[in-house]
């Protein structure tokens, strides 16, 4: 054991309050809707080129998200903890007549006018979107299980910035309607059941100080994992937008 390691097991066990304050202490201070990129997306100050050039990246990380949840699930011998977390792939891959939240953001592409193909191979997106998708993949897939669960903590602060997208993408932008914002209407009720659920496991399940603050440092590496994808989005497409070689132009979007 490392002494860093031994110095966390040698101090207190945080209260589960006390724990879920650490935790959501990490998101008042470093969560994406603190970004610029949020603020000028949902103030309306973005052109439809560069709204598109968001939801072109943002779909690596729809499209790595039930991926994840897979090779979380693969890697549990708990029956019951893989019943209580498969319905998050079948969330984003659909399932009966649902069909899914990765179809919904397609229709929020379709909205955009950028080709359904295109985006699915994902060719356009930024080098640095693909870089933190796979790297959250290969955090969940690597460290202990309680940890893995706490870097999806995030979405316990994803609510209120699909509200304020909702609100202010549909007021701020004519190519914006209700029907292509149906992906966070939906994710308003189905994010705070799944982060009520992670939260009680990591409460129930980080059995030493050392675990607990493991626990926090994933919802920090998580923070980052999403920052680092506005910062990519930014510096390519609002200042100073370089486009990185083969990354998507919005000069190619109609009336874009
Ligand atoms: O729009 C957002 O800001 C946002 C953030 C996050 C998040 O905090 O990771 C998720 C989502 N949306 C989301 O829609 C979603 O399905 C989702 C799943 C997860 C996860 O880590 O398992 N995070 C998020």
């Amino acid at each position: 054991m490392s002494e860093r390691r031994a110095a966390s097991d040698a101090k207190t066990l945080w209260t589960p309050d006390e724990f879920e304050a650490a935790i959501r202490a990490v998101g008042a201070e470093r969560y994406h809707d603190l970004h610029p990129f949020h603020q000028l997306l949902h103030g309306g100050k973005l052109n439809k080129g560069q709204v598109a050039a968001w939801a072109l990246n943002r779909y690596c990380y729809q499209s790595a998200v039930p991926r994840k949840d897979a090779a979380f699930v693969s890697r549990v011998f708990d029956r019951q903890l893989r019943r209580d977390w498969i319905h998050r792939v079948l969330e984003h891959d659909g399932h009966g007549e649902d069909p899914g939240g990765i179809e919904r953001w397609l229709v929020l592409t379709d909205g955009l006018g950028l080709d359904r193909g295109y985006v699915q191979s994902m060719e356009g997106a930024l080098p640095a979107t693909r870089f933190a998708v796979e790297a959250y993949v290969r955090f969940v897939r690597e460290e202990p299980l309680v940890v893995a669960v706490a870097s999806s903590l995030t979405e316990l602060f994803a609510p209120k910035i699909h509200k304020e997208r909702i609100s202010g993408m549909l007021e701020n932008y004519d190519f914006i309607d209700d029907d292509v914002m149906a992906y966070f209407k939906k994710r308003l009720v189905q994010a705070p059941n799944d982060a009520g659920f992670a939260l009680d496991f990591i409460k129930a399940h980080a059995e030493t100080r050392a675990e607990q603050e493991a626990c926090v440092a994933a919802v920090r590496f998580k923070c980052n994992v999403l920052w680092a994808q506005l910062d990519a989005l930014h510096h390519a497409y609002v200042s100073p937008a370089w486009i990185p070689p083969g990354a998507f132009n919005p000069e190619t979007l109609d009336n874009g």
